[in-house]
């Protein structure tokens, strides 16, 4: 019996030990390569770099996986398909958190929608509810809202025919048409300059520089201040949405459902949204409810906060792909040809494109492709370390911010022959490399758990809005000017879209 003891003592001792040497190897090895930083301020003094150009550049000297030291924050930039595979596939467990500043937790009502909510069983039963209800092409209202939004954009460049036109703002009021209507309804359509307002401010206040979330012991310097501007952009999130839900409730009580003044309305995003809420849950708790008993139960809180992320992940990330495809094929007048005669032989010159078209149209394909290789709507995605790991030989810790540069890697040359050149007809080749999250050289709408539920829907509206663009138009820059002069250069935010305007006269073609 006393050897039996001795035994399982010194097996345990040894398991202790052997855990130990494990964890303090680890601390031991060294973090990825990287600028050396100042003491407590690391490398702040390089935030203006932390875009994908900036990242991009700094890869070329110190590699494919880069650290950064931001105050405490430890910033890992991912710029290569091996290094890609490694944390969205290799280790996407341990990956698979985001990062939220103090301006996301709040405006995201503490992270309870699910772009920002860490990878648990909460973000995975916010995610079946996109998925099933709200972004699958089972659920025709958002389809539709597509359909009936491409055609009145048509009809609205008809009536400019001859005159120039801002192609950005024109597909930028596409896509938020399209949202707006898919959320909230065709009835609400009312208030959408006001949101849009509410989306700006929402979108300056994510980007906007806050020393706490770099150095937390000096929050208070700008806190009054910064926080008040959190407050008055939430409370107007607040009254805005709190009034449409409740004239959704009041449909469902008064027994009107499907109804409105008699007259049937398909259900819109909140409808569905409202089919798993509770107001005892909301009231009492705040959380979320998921047992036997009730179900999957959500709050306002919830509603507001995913209803943003539908706004923010489906308007500027379509429309600024839209934009950038019309440009690309502007500037090589050759492939925006191939594109048009493919609409006119597969088409015709009678009609619209229409959703059963776009399957035979491979060459317009193959043009957004490249458009999304070249112009990732979304050039760095952000993930964050649940717990420590090691990366080819180097530390990455607990909550690191990690940048996966979905830029840099479309634009790798080890893995693309002539990178910077837009070449739809690479995708014509067999075994070209695919955006659905297997080929890490190519992750426009990334790759694995965290990756872009609403790619269903973002890529119909995107190749349905550019097919009719192309197909009842033809497009001439202004003023006598070359396609080689157009200005590519982009814009860092939260989305990369072009930094000039794209402005084209739009001549009937049919
Ligand atoms: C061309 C169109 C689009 C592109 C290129 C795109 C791209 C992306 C990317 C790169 C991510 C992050 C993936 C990662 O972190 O690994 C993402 C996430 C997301 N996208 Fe999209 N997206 C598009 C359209 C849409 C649309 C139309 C919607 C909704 C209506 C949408 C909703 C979301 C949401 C909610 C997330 C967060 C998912 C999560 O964290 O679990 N996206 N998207």
């Amino acid at each position: 019996m006393d050897s039996l003891l001795l035994l399982v003592s010194l097996s345990l001792l040894g398991l202790l030990l052997l855990l130990f040497l494990i964890i303090n190897g680890r601390k031991k090895l060294p973090y990825p390569p990287g600028p050396k930083g100042y003491p407590i301020i690391g490398n702040m003094t390089m935030m203006d770099q932390l875009t994908h150009r900036g990242l991009a550049r700094l890869a070329a000297k110190y590699g494919g996986l880069l650290h950064l030291k931001m105050g405490s924050l430890h910033v890992v930039a991912v710029s290569t398909p091996e290094m890609a595979r490694e944390v969205l596939q290799v280790q996407d467990g341990i990956f698979s958190n985001r990062p939220a500043n103090v301006a996301i937790t709040y405006l995201t009502y503490d992270r309870a929608d699910m772009a920002f909510a860490d990878y648990g069983p909460f973000w995975r039963q916010m995610r079946k509810i996109s998925v099933t209800k709200l972004f699958s092409q089972r659920r025709a209202k958002s389809w539709a809202s597509v359909r009936e939004e491409v055609d009145s954009m048509v009809q609205t460049a008809m009536k400019k025919t001859g005159l120039l036109v801002e192609i950005g703002e024109l597909v930028f009021s596409l896509t938020r048409n399209i949202i707006y209507r898919a959320a909230f309804g065709s009835v609400s359509h009312d208030g959408q300059d006001e949101f849009v307002k509410i989306m700006q401010e929402f979108s300056k206040l994510f980007g906007a520089f806050n020393i706490a979330d770099f150095i937390p012991w000096l929050g208070w310097i700008h806190a009054n201040e910064f926080n008040r501007r959190l407050a008055r952009a939430r409370e107007s999130l607040d009254s805005f949405i709190d009034t449409i839900i409740d004239d959704h409730l009041a449909r469902k009580r008064g027994n009107t459902e499907g109804k409105l003044d008699g007259v049937e309305v398909e259900s819109d995003m909140v409808d569905e949204l409202m089919a798993f809420y509770s107001e005892e849950g909301a009231s009492a708790t705040k959380k979320y409810v998921d047992d036997s008993h009730s179900g999957f139960k959500i709050t306002r809180d919830h509603i507001k906060a995913l209803i943003m992320d539908i706004m923010f992940g489906g308007t500027e990330t379509v429309a600024s792909a839209i934009e950038w495809a019309m440009s690309e094929l502007m500037k090589t007048p050759e492939d925006l040809k191939k594109v048009q005669q493919e609409l006119s032989d597969k088409v015709g010159l009678t009609r619209f494109v229409h959703e059963s078209d776009l399957s035979n149209l491979t060459y317009l394909k193959c043009a957004i492709k490249e458009t999304l290789r070249l112009h990732p709507p979304i050039p760095l995605l952000l993930h964050e370390t649940v717990e420590d790991s090691v990366v080819s030989g180097y530390r990455i810790p607990t909550k690191s911010c990690v940048m996966i540069n979905a830029y840099a890697i479309g634009r790798d040359p080890s893995a693309w022959e002539d990178p910077d050149t837009f070449k739809p007809s690479r995708f014509l080749n067999d075994g070209a490399p695919d955006f659905k999250g297997n080929d890490f050289e190519y992750i426009p709408f990334g790759s694995g758990r965290r990756s872009c539920p609403g790619m269903q829907l973002g890529l119909y509206a995107l190749e349905l809005s550019v097919a009719n663009l192309l197909h009842c138009f033809n497009w001439e820059l202004p003023d006598g000017m070359k396609p080689s002069e157009l200005d590519m250069e982009d814009m860092f935010g939260l989305t990369a879209p072009r930094a000039g305007s794209t402005r084209c006269c739009a001549e009937l073609s049919t």
